[in-house]
């Protein structure tokens, strides 16, 4: 099959790449002309495993393509996915500009009738909206489709490849046809097709992330609660994730949810209710707990140092929004640098992957570091803010003489109580008993 994938970002060359690795000709789309340059080279934009490994594979075996033109990019396809980001408007609601603008020039510049696939994440109705667009005095009957992507940063591949299920929002039942057999390879049994009508196939996608957050800002509650209450939620996630009913993913605590999804999605579904005059008080509660959640290692610190922190030289580990990413949009870290700069800190970074994103905010104001020990020297405390896999056993030993004060404030709750009891630091995790809790002068 030949196929067309509007928009390379994390979404849009991951479903190129991996339609190529399964037998088909794609060509993919993109208005930025450096990002496409890089591509046709095999360089991928983004740090993602596995993906440079198939990008150049399927360029050099000629099944994948890059252009800055979509007319040429639409030539022959019947299949055109749009994966254009769909980012926060300014009245929380998702700014659709790029996916008009895309949907006007296929409008324009298709020469036969197309498929437009919707993969982007957009609000309930707009795939009703690109039907009528695109057809609004066209010289060919287009067809739409909604088919939202659930993958995860990180392991984007591996979910792609292996998906739970894959949802389609269709109106003619050889969409459907044509969607099940592109993704036939994908499927597995008890992995299902999922066809529904274009507005539940929407829906599904703003359910599906607002009801991950909804835990996630859950456990957190409860792990605040749990401080409060002399309970230690590593504990209690064990009391309850037994219960199969409850289980254990995406109900570990932590200083809040970042990325490019669930902030902007959760706020789009608010949105959503208030045009139609629901409280949606839930998701407004789920938004708020995130938010005041990546405050928690700056106060953890305050409680230790005292709001002044002119002076005070502090290391953090981790920097992306979370682990196996490059990616920073929305990351907790950023709010934490954000208050220690305020507050008259030195800050010294490292992240496996993301310090070159981090630098291009910050500049000179942070000291970068190849090494997760470099970061330590002299430092007054370490913060942990992503649960990279080298962070989780290190040597402590080192880390102790490196550090100015054997001070660490795990925000991913990474060691165990006892080691950092017997090994003297003073440790602050998320909903557990704080080890050493004696203040530094
Ligand atoms: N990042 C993720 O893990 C996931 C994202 N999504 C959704 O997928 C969509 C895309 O997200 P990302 O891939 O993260 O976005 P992104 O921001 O990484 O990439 C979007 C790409 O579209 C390109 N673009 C913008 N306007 C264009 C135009 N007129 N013509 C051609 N290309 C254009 C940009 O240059 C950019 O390369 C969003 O709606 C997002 O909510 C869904 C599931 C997972
Ligand atoms: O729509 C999207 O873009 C995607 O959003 C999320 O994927 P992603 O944002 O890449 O990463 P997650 O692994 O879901 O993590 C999101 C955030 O939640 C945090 N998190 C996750 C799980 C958990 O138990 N606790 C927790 O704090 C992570 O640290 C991270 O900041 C969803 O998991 C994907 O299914 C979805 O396709």
């Amino acid at each position: 099959m030949r196929i067309t994938v509007i928009g390379t970002g994390y979404v849009g060359l991951v479903t190129g790449t991996c339609f190529a690795e399964s037998g088909n000709d794609v060509i993919c789309v993109d208005i930025d002309a450096e990002k496409v340059a890089r591509l046709r080279e095999g360089i991928s934009p983004i740090y993602e495993p596995g993906l440079s490994e198939l990008l150049v594979r399927n360029i050099k075996e000629g099944r994948l393509q890059f252009t800055t033109d979509l007319t040429e990019g639409m030539t022959d396809s019947a299949l055109v996915f749009i994966a254009v980001g769909t980012p926060q408007g300014d009245d929380g609601a998702a700014n659709l500009n790029a996916l008009w603008a895309v949907t006007d020039q296929i409008r324009e510049t298709a020469t036969e009738p197309k498929i437009v696939v919707v993969k982007s994440t957009v609000p309930v109705g707009t795939n009703a909206k690109v039907l009528a667009r695109l057809n609004k005095e066209s010289k060919h009957v287009h067809r739409a489709a909604s088919n939202p992507e659930f993958l995860k940063e990180g392991y984007a591949i591996e979910d792609f490849m292996k998906p739970d299920r894959v949802v389609v929002g269709v109106r003619e039942p050889e969409v459907a046809k044509v969607l099940e057999e592109l993704h036939r390879p994908f499927l597995r049994t008890n992995h299902p097709f999922l066809s529904m009508t274009p507005e539940s196939s929407e829906m599904t996608k703003y359910v599906a992330n607002c009801m991950l957050a909804t835990k996630i800002s859950f456990i957190n509650e409860m792990a605040n609660l749990c401080e409060a209450l002399q309970a230690d939620i590593n504990d209690v996630r064990m009391g309850i994730g037994h219960d199969r009913r409850i289980g254990f993913q995406f109900l570990h605590p932590g200083v809040g949810y970042g990325g490019s999804c669930f902030p902007k999605d959760v706020r789009a579904m608010i949105a959503l209710a208030e045009q139609k005059g629901l409280p949606a008080q839930m998701l407004r509660g789920v938004d708020q707990i995130n938010e005041d959640q990546k405050h928690v290692l700056f106060h953890k610190l305050t409680e230790i140092f005292g709001k002044e922190m002119s002076g005070r030289t502090i290391a953090i580990w981790g920097l992306a929004f979370k682990p196996r990413t490059d990616d920073i949009r929305e990351a907790p870290s950023l709010v934490l640098i954000d208050h220690l700069l305020k507050a008259g800190a030195k800050v010294r970074v490292h992240d496996p992957e993301a310090r070159e994103n981090v630098k291009e905010i910050y500049g000179s104001r942070l000291t970068y570091c190849d090494r997760a020990y470099g970061t330590l020297e002299g430092a007054d405390a370490l913060a942990i803010v992503t649960e990279w896999n080298e962070f989780r056993n290190p040597n402590f030993d080192v880390m102790k003489a490196l550090l100015e004060r054997p001070v660490i404030v795990d925000g991913r709750n990474l060691y165990e109580l006892d080691q950092m009891r017997e090994l003297g630091f003073t440790y602050h995790s998320i909903g557990r008993a704080t080890v050493n809790p004696e203040g530094v002068s």
